[in-house]
């Protein structure tokens, strides 16, 4: 496909072109929810397979307490942090089917930290065989010598079962550390889990290590580089974000899945954490706004569709600007006030780039019609030029 970006200054158009790659994951799905939330549905391993046992997951996994359900409450159900403090212990496997309100097609499964996950009457091959993410969540408040020995068993039977699994450690609970302390124990943790590694021939199993809390956005960042590893047309939608800020004066741009305020991609300048939750802030006032005055007299309506956008002036001369992408995406860019008297530009750029993206994903539809799904790639929820979604599996 050719697209054609207006350059900023010049009146100049760029073309570039893209190439949709070949396995899908990631679509947009059906409808978004009035009140937000995701569809959800309990089981344990004895349940028959259903179509959604198929879909790849994200397995959480640690010690008692170590956080899992309030990771995920806070980060799927916009639940409060606060309220996680009277979260009842999980026991049994609860699984989070979160693919019918949101673009991330995946599930969660939130596995109860007394269960002996590797009792004989559990099917751990059949559970990692289609992992895409394990994310391991250590308590960093606790003493982690039981968690890491807990960590190394997990991650070497998975990596045996599914080597192409990424495995995520999530040094949580860090809101109670100080800065030096976090390094340190982010250091200590790192070090001991590879060297046990190296114990057991196991140096190809890559670690990845992320500090998390669910009381600030970090939880959501480290959420966001776990799903963006898992969908095969970040590269095409990075270049995409780099092309559109680059030809309209833009200084940083997200592309956001609403619902749970996951940045799918970004341009490749860097992340800095404020310029994050500034955006996380302007999608909460938005819906908020939405939820308020944007549906009709009889509650019928969405708080979020084809025609929300919003534009915020702060008093730093920063703009912040938000348009909807697809039925569950938004585009969230800060840019300054000087660079938004080309609004025209912007707009037109903008329209581009979304057309781009609908095709990323219109192209996956008939990719994912001819080709067999890989083991371990999420399955694709597809969505037409007009955001019509379609059955592919
Ligand atoms: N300070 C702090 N406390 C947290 C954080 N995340 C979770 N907690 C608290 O940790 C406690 C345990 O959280 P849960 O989510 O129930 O832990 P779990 O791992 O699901 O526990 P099981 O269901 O027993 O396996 C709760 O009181 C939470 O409020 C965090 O980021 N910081």
């Amino acid at each position: 496909a050719r697209l054609y970006f207006k350059g900023v200054g010049e009146g100049v158009n760029m073309s570039i072109q893209y190439e949709a790659p070949l396995a899908d994951s990631f679509g947009v799905a059906d409808s978004f929810p009035k009140d937000f939330g995701y569809g959800e549905e309990e089981g344990d391993l004895e349940d028959s397979p259903t179509p959604s046992d198929s879909k790849p997951r994200i397995l959480l996994m640690g010690l008692r307490r170590s956080g899992k359900s309030s990771i995920q409450k806070v980060v799927f159900h916009k639940m409060s942090p606060n309220e996680t403090l009277f979260l009842e212990s999980t026991n049994k496997i609860y699984k989070d089917d979160i693919s019918s309100s949101s673009f991330v097609n995946f599930q969660i499964w939130d596995f109860p930290g007394q269960v002996d996950f590797f009792d004989p009457t559990f099917d751990y091959e059949m559970i990692f065989r289609g992992t895409g993410a394990l994310i391991f969540v250590i308590d960093a408040q606790d003493d982690y010598v039981e968690a890491l020995s807990r960590l190394h068993l997990t991650v070497s039977r998975a990596y045996r079962v599914n080597p192409e699994i990424n495995f995520e450690v999530f040094i949580h609970k860090v809101d109670g550390l100080s800065d030096d302390h976090k390094i340190e124990t982010q250091r200590d943790i790192h070090q001991r889990a590879n060297d046990d590694l190296a114990d057991a021939s196991l140096e190809k199993l890559h670690l990845s290590f992320y500090l998390t809390s669910i009381y600030d956005h970090s939880i959501f960042e480290a959420f966001s580089k776990v799903v963006q590893k898992l969908i095969p047309q970040l590269p095409t939608l990075e270049n995409l974000l780099n092309i559109f800020i680059s030809n309209s004066g833009i200084e940083k741009a997200f592309l956001f899945d609403v619902v749970s305020k996951i940045y799918i991609a970004t341009d490749s300048s860097p992340v800095d954490m404020q310029s994050y939750e500034l955006c996380c802030d302007m999608i909460d006032v938005v819906i908020d706004v939405s939820c308020i005055y944007g549906l009709k007299e009889d509650g019928t309506g969405s708080a979020y569709d084809k025609e929300s956008m919003a534009i915020i002036r702060l008093n730093n001369t920063t703009v912040l600007y938000l348009k909807e992408v697809t039925k569950f995406l938004a585009l969230v860019c800060i840019l300054r006030e000087e660079s938004f008297e080309r609004k025209g530009l912007i707009d037109y750029n903008f329209h581009c780039f979304r057309k781009a993206i609908h095709e990323v994903f219109e192209v996956g539809i008939s990719t994912s019609r001819t080709s067999t799904q890989p083991a371990g790639t999420p399955l694709m929820k597809t969505v037409a030029l007009n955001g019509t979604p379609r059955s592919t599996v």
